[in-house]
């Protein structure tokens, strides 16, 4: 795929006669009307993207782009790049944060190597390798287009194999050290907000590790001069492999018909990424929470996307996802086998 052919992807608009005959399905449960709130139009705007009222999100998984980014030699985390291979491996074997949480509601975890720093193949962890981990952006653009093409395919491709094996939702999540630092800049370049505002601690900074972190972004976004319009340039010079690989995650899900379940700041920045590499991505974007990093709900206000978990989450991996995946749940049991006003012969409730 051509950046030209990536930018003239169309996207179908999900069926706004399936989102409002969900809605009237939950006007039909025996509740106040629009008593589930944010759940009720979340649930519709699922139906609309699966195209169908009567649809059964049993089947769900977690894609996770672990990945290394070569900023990290800056100084911009607490650790170093071996422990993104440590955490996939411990994710290979289902054992990290976000396996623990999918299993409890028997969601699947599909950890996906798009670019750690390391020779050795991990077990558990789908080899789809770009290059071990990213150029130091402070020196050079981080990945060249083609690498940056070649990871937005690997997510693209993994939702139409995903989709093909009968999931019908997925989530976003990720792993790799110095990933905020990619994300703030990320951020800061698409919206032009300031650094200084966008930029959080990640896993954990020192008030010295931060101005450190906040001073080679600033430096680096002097350095390239981005115009704001400018994603793919954004994307590839100042992003990551696990950024770009989410970006095709979205990007696959709007163009397969699969909703896609937003994560953390990584993910929120890869949403924006999408979005504005192909307009109409959003319409088949699922929010989940507002993550303590500041970017992230920056990136949201953007995307016009309003999550509804705010609990300061930092952990990434796809675990907020996986917190809204079980209140989903939750809601698609009311939906599915719904109590109605008839059911209790009662008058149902009107829309004024
Ligand atoms: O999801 C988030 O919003 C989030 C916020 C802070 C940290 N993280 C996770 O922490 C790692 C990046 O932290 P750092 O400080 O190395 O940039 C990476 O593996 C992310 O999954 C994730
Ligand atoms: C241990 C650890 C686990 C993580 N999971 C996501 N980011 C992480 C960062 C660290 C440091």
């Amino acid at each position: 795929m051509t950046k030209e052919e990536l930018q003239q992807l169309e996207i179908r608009c999900p069926s706004e006669e399936i989102k409002k005959q969900v809605q009237a399905n939950w006007d039909a449960v025996a509740k106040p009307l629009d008593g589930l709130g944010a759940f009720e139009a979340l649930t519709a705007k699922l139906g609309a993207a699966l195209g169908t009222a009567d649809f059964d999100l049993t089947k769900k998984a977690v894609i996770v782009m672990c990945a290394d980014n070569g900023i990290v030699a800056e100084g911009v985390s607490q650790s170093g790049q071996e422990v993104t291979a440590a955490v996939a491996a411990s994710m290979g074997k289902q054992a990290s944060s976000v396996g623990k949480m999918a299993k409890s509601i028997g969601a699947d975890v599909f950890p996906v190597d798009i670019g750690i720093n390391s020779t050795e193949k991990i077990d558990g962890v789908l080899d789809q390798k770009i290059r071990s981990g990213t150029r130091d952006f402070l020196m050079e653009p981080a990945m060249t287009e083609a690498e940056t093409l070649a990871a937005i395919e690997v997510g693209m491709e993994l939702v139409r194999r995903f989709k093909a094996e009968g999931y019908s939702l997925l989530a976003t999540g990720e792993m790799g050290i110095g990933n905020t630092t990619t994300s703030s800049a990320v951020a800061a370049a698409l919206s032009g907000c300031a650094v200084e505002e966008i930029t959080g601690r990640g896993a954990g900074l020192s008030d010295a590790g931060l101005l450190r972190k906040r001073q080679v972004i600033a430096e680096a976004l002097q350095k390239y001069d981005f115009g704001k319009d400018e994603t793919f340039r954004i994307l590839s010079t100042v992003g990551g492999l696990d950024i770009a690989g989410l970006a095709g995650v979205f990007i696959g899900g709007a163009l397969y018909q699969i909703p896609v379940v937003l994560d953390g700041v990584i993910s929120t920045v890869a949403a924006l990424v999408a979005e504005r590499l192909v307009p109409g991505t959003r319409a088949y974007m699922i929010p989940s929470h507002k993550s303590k990093e500041p970017a992230a709900a920056r990136m949201l206000e953007e995307l016009a996307l309003v999550p509804v978990i705010d609990a300061s989450l930092a952990l990434g991996e796809g675990t907020g996802a996986v917190m809204m995946f079980a209140l989903l749940d939750m809601a698609m049991t009311l939906y599915e086998t719904r109590t109605t006003f008839s059911d209790i012969s009662v008058e149902q409730y009107v829309r004024f």
